[in-house]
């Protein structure tokens, strides 16, 4: 097994993480983004699909830079293509949320949407408050760290290599080092593990109140990963 100098190491996931991120570090520093206006916000709140379809494309989005982060990642593409899909469909959302924390704003409790800062109160219709209001508590949590980027891309590229593993139970973790340190400020992967969860509760809700509005208007990849029917034939083995 070839060694890899640690700082190397460090050196390409930053270098990865850079490149894959939106906004870039440099577009968000210094910065003044603008806020939504009543007009929009009641807009945005008045429209149940059109908002699921707008978040879904995003998460989309982001969810594609996460796929070139992995693929940047020394080794992933050594890996099999069924384990870089398994590390994938367990792992991206968790570093897209993880992502979210270097476009929230402390001093307001916004986060960048669309090209402006946005309240949990933007998402109204999404219909799921409980779900939005975690969101914003663990972007809030993670800025308040104030992360590098550095330390932002080596918890990503963690959380996708030990994406899918339990998450260490309490008990075990002293006695396996190799675990992530279990830090009382960094998000448990319990926590990051519920919020897809809840998630994914949310879709399967979504779509029972709004049948094929899915299938019909969200990304192919969002619904591969959130909203795949059993009949569905996943796209790798096409
Ligand atoms: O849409 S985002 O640009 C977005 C950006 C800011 C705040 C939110 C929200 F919404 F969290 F306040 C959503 N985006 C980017 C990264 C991301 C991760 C999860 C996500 O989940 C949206 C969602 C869906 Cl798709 C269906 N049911 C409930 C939810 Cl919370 C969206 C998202």
């Amino acid at each position: 097994v070839t060694r890899v100098p640690s700082e190397l190491l460090t050196q390409s996931v930053l270098l990865s993480h850079r490149a894959t991120c939106h906004p870039r570090a440099e577009e968000l520093q210094g910065h003044r983004w603008a806020t939504f206006t009543r007009e929009e916000i009641c807009a945005y709140q008045s429209q149940v699909r059109e908002m699921w379809q707008r978040c879904a494309r995003r998460v989309t989005e982001a969810i594609e830079r996460v796929v070139e982060f992995a693929k940047r990642l020394r080794g992933f593409l050594e890996l099999s293509q069924h384990d870089q899909i398994v590390l994938l469909k367990a792992g991206a959302m968790e570093v897209v949320l993880v992502r979210m924390c270097r476009a929230f704003d402390a001093a307001t409790r916004t986060v960048l949407f669309e090209g402006k800062l946005a309240g949990p109160e933007l998402f109204r219709s999404l219909g799921c408050p409980e779900l939005v209001a975690s969101i914003f508590d663990l972007a809030q949590g993670l800025s308040a760290l104030r992360c590098s980027e550095s330390e932002l891309g080596l918890l990503s590229a963690l959380l996708l290599v030990n994406a899918g593993q339990p998450p260490p139970c309490p008990l075990c973790v002293p006695a396996c080092p190799l675990s992530i340190p279990s830090c009382p400020l960094l998000p448990s992967p319990g926590q990051l593990r519920a919020l897809c969860s809840q998630h994914l509760e949310q879709v399967q809700a979504f779509r029972r109140l709004h049948p094929g509005v899915v299938s019909a208007s969200f990304p192919p990849l969002y619904r591969e990963l959130f909203a795949a029917d059993p009949a569905d034939v996943p796209a790798g083995t096409r």
